[in-house]
């Protein structure tokens, strides 16, 4: 098999099923050639994510809870024991008390707002700073991340700040890695159905409305965030970082209704 990621390996953090946006990069990074590391969240998860991981050719899975320190000290020298050096991290990961997802942003809780921000952002400078202690040839780091940072997106709240940070993190990363060849990047996809999204009132309406108001009149899928996450963690984007790249149909370039747009 040839392909762009022909000799290269990493590791996959957020994969929980077929319809992960992780699945997506993940299935895009095998079709070209990548060996792949996984890890999930909570021994439930592992009946779901060690088969995906077989279909695309790993055996190499393992448990870690982003919000503890030491399950990611014990993630990363579990990875060590395998591969002295990786190429790429995804991560994948977001989560919020889901009640909070659907009031008012001013009724955050200080618990809920720390705790978005520590899985939601922290997590990916904790992540990087281990990722980075072993590629010493340099590598790629890429984040997903939503409009939802940008502008204010209804009900998507303190998940919205959280990006923010995470957008703003990818930056200030690039900038600590670059010297090392180390690569930082996000995609900010459009809305897609996945667990984390099931979890959402109205996400139908979501759906439908940028559907029917982005450029391309069409939802993205878990495939088109693929594509473009094989861009990010390839030698095509070798002079890339920084950046926070929209996969969405377009639709941060769009300031009003569109006049074909039917009332939903
Ligand atoms: N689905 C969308 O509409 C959409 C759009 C843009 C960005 N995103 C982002 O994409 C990423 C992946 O989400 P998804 O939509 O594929 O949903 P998903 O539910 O398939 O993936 C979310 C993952 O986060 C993991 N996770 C949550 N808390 C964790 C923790 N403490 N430690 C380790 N893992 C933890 C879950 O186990 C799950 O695997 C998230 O960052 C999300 O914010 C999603
Ligand atoms: C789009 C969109 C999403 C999808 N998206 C971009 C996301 O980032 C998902 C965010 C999310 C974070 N935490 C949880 C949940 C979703 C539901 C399940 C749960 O318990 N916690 O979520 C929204 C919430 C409100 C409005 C729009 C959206």
């Amino acid at each position: 098999m040839t392909g762009l990621m022909q000799g290269k390996r990493g590791l996959i953090m957020g994969l929980a099923n077929d319809k992960s946006l992780a699945w997506g990069i993940a299935k895009k990074l095998r079709e070209h050639g990548a060996e792949l590391a996984f890890t999930y969240q909570g021994d439930a998860l592992a009946k779901r994510v060690k088969p995906l991981a077989e279909q695309l050719g790993s055996d190499f899975t393992f448990e870690c809870d982003v919000s503890e320190m030491s399950a990611l000290d014990t993630a990363f020298a579990i990875l060590r024991s395998r591969w002295d050096t990786i190429d790429f991290v995804v991560h994948a990961i977001g989560f919020s008390d889901k009640n909070e997802l659907r009031g008012k942003y001013v009724d955050t809780s200080l618990e809920n707002f720390q705790m978005t921000m520590n899985i939601s952002a922290y997590s990916l400078v904790a992540v990087a700073k281990r990722a980075s202690e072993m590629m010493p040839n340099g590598g790629s780091i890429l984040t997903l991340t939503y409009y939802g940072a940008e502008k204010v997106i209804p009900h998507y709240n303190v998940m919205g700040v959280a990006k923010a940070a995470l957008e703003s993190s990818v930056q200030y990363l690039a900038n600590d890695l670059g010297p090392q060849n180390i690569r930082v990047n996000a995609i900010s996809a459009g809305p897609i159905k996945t667990l984390a999204a099931s979890g959402i009132g109205d996400f139908r309406y979501i759906l439908k409305w940028n559907e029917l108001n982005s450029p391309m009149r069409r939802n993205v899928t878990i495939d088109d965030v693929g594509g473009s996450g094989l861009y990010f963690l390839s030698d095509l984007s070798s002079g890339v970082t920084g950046e926070t790249h929209h996969v969405d149909a377009g639709y941060h370039v769009v300031g009003m209704k569109q006049e074909d747009a039917p009332d939903i």
